[in-house]
């Protein structure tokens, strides 16, 4: 039924009329493989006033009135305004929902754009700001549904994970957001559904646009769906069946994908999600099969969408490259950020955008007094080195052991002019062509063969930041440490003294580095 007519439509009650055990059974049946992930938690059902979801929602009244069903689900219904008739449809929801005594709210949303795609886009979303955090929505797809998606993803060149079609029970976080997506009814033949609204006789919605044939979904439908079934009856009920195999097939690869990835994947503590790195030698360790799908779940670990097998190719060759040029790097536009694949030594970077502009920011300068007395007072202290994009670097300095090592190690060296009431500490950005000593070479280096022996990506470069102290009436400072964000190495042309500084960790206890997101 279209547009203005629905509103005319008798309404009856459904909880006195009868049930249909197939579909009964087949939520009851997920009710009771979800059971404990159910329990004390809200649960929605998404009414496009459709003939599916109408239906789901009758069945939900009848069994929860009957003691069947434990609980009693809100509706939503979503106006995406896109349709002259979309507030008669609305109203007539609502208008339904109040004869059965069912809680329902009608949410308007904003659609960029006139197709499926954004139109179910902009539905989870309002539906998602609506619902509570850990809330269940229910949906109404059913076998044909799940076995129109599995074609659109075949003819697509999808893999396990796409070829699993839609999943019975799925978690899904956006930011801090998550919510579970529901379907019990993923076995269930739209013909049954069809049957059950007819006998009950369920005013439900035709969208006019659903069979309109313009686009691939409605094609596989109206054409191919009948094709095959006319070779194979069952051909639905099977593709569905299928895909859950398949479902149950990608759990094992994801899980071994994981395993994979812990083993793989170089990970110190403040390593941002910005940087995602692989450490080669051990992705090469596993068998081809393996690396791939290694890469495919590395490079996707924040994102929605896949990549493309091609570039997981072109991945997989970046890490095979044997002639020294690490300068190739791959783009990839994920949904939520585009990212930069590069590789340095034997190490593979998936980089993002935000942490690229973040790198271009100038690194802060500073000069602060060292407070010599009523250190309990101010236990440490806190130099932010660069920040912007949401993300900070900064150092926390422990004062009480950094003026504990200035005092032992340098009273009464001639190296700095030691004066224990008036010590600066200075952070300074290194110069690309500034020498500085490190303990892993014999002499000082500047540029290149410094990032070389330290081995700093090309990206890294302009974040190599100078600690050293001074006395306050001096101007020259003695270098003690060389930070990126993620790294130290203690400095000192004084190889014996540096290599003690270095042995005992003092100074890294002192100054420590601290990312945060
Ligand atoms: N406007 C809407 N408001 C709330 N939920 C919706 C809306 N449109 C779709 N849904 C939910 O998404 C599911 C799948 O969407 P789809 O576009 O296949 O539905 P439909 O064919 O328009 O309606 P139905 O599945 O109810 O017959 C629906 O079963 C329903 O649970």
């Amino acid at each position: 039924m279209t547009s203005s007519a629905i509103l005319q439509y008798p309404i009856k009650p459904v909880d006195q009329l009868p049930i249909d055990v197939n579909l009964a059974e087949a939520l009851l049946v997920s009710v009771a493989e979800y059971g404990g992930q159910l329990h004390g938690r809200r649960i929605w059902l998404a009414c496009s006033g459709g003939r599916d979801s109408l239906a789901l929602a009758a069945l939900c009244v009848q069994l929860y009135r009957q003691g069947k069903l434990p609980f009693l689900p809100q509706l939503l219904h979503v106006n995406h305004g896109l349709q002259a008739d979309s507030h008669y449809w609305a109203a007539h929801v609502a208008s339904w929902a109040h004869i059965q005594q069912l809680p329902c709210q009608v949410l308007m949303a904003k659609v960029d754009g006139h197709d499926e795609q954004a139109a179910r886009l902009a539905r989870y979303h309002v539906m998602r700001a609506h619902i509570n955090q850990d809330d269940v929505l229910l949906l109404g797809h059913h076998a044909d549904d799940q076995a129109e998606t599995v074609l659109m993803r075949l003819i697509q060149g999808a893999g396990v994970n796409g070829l699993s079609g839609m999943q019975a029970w799925r978690e899904q976080s956006q930011s801090a957001q998550r919510n579970i997506l529901w379907r019990p009814w993923l076995s269930v033949r739209r013909s049954t559904i069809s049957h059950y609204a007819q006998q009950l006789e369920l005013p439900y919605i035709d969208d006019p646009t659903n069979d309109s044939g313009d686009n691939v979904r409605s094609g596989l439908r109206l054409e191919v769906l009948p094709a095959l079934t006319a070779y194979n009856s069952s051909a639905i009920t099977n593709i569905a069946r299928s895909a859950q195999l398949l479902a149950d097939a990608q759990a094992i690869v994801s899980d071994q994908a994981v395993q994979d990835l812990q083993q793989t994947a170089i990970v110190p503590l403040n390593y941002p999600p910005a940087q995602h790195v692989l450490n080669i030698d051990k992705l090469h360790s596993l068998p081809i099969y393996r690396q791939r799908q290694l890469i495919h779940t590395w490079l996707t670990q924040d994102e929605p969408l896949p990549p493309s097998k091609q570039l997981v190719d072109d991945v997989l060759s970046l890490t095979e490259r044997n002639d020294h040029n690490h300068q190739t790097q791959l783009d990839w536009h994920g949904r939520t950020q585009k990212y930069s694949i590069r590789r340095y030594r034997q190490q593979l970077y998936r980089l993002s955008s935000t942490w690229l502009a973040w790198l271009a920011l100038p690194c802060i300068t500073h000069t602060q007094m060292l407070p010599c007395s009523n250190l309990a007072q101010q236990p440490t202290m806190m130099l932010t080195l660069r920040t912007g994009k949401g993300i900070d670097w900064q150092l926390e300095i422990t004062l009480n052991t950094l003026i504990q090592f200035i005092n032992d190690t340098f009273s009464g060296s001639d190296k700095l002019n030691h004066d224990k009431e008036g010590m600066v500490l200075k952070c300074t950005p290194l110069g690309r062509q500034q020498r500085v000593q490190t303990t892993l070479a014999t002499r000082p280096q500047a540029s290149k063969k410094l990032y070389q022996t330290l081995g700093v990506p090309v990206w890294l470069r302009d974040s190599l930041v100078v600690i050293s102290i001074a006395s306050a009436q001096k101007e020259e400072a003695l270098p003690l440490l060389l930070v990126s964000p993620f790294e130290s190495w203690v400095l000192g042309t004084d190889k014996s003294l540096a290599n003690a500084i270095n042995d005992s960790g003092f100074l890294a206890s002192a100054i420590k580095n601290i990312l945060s997101i």
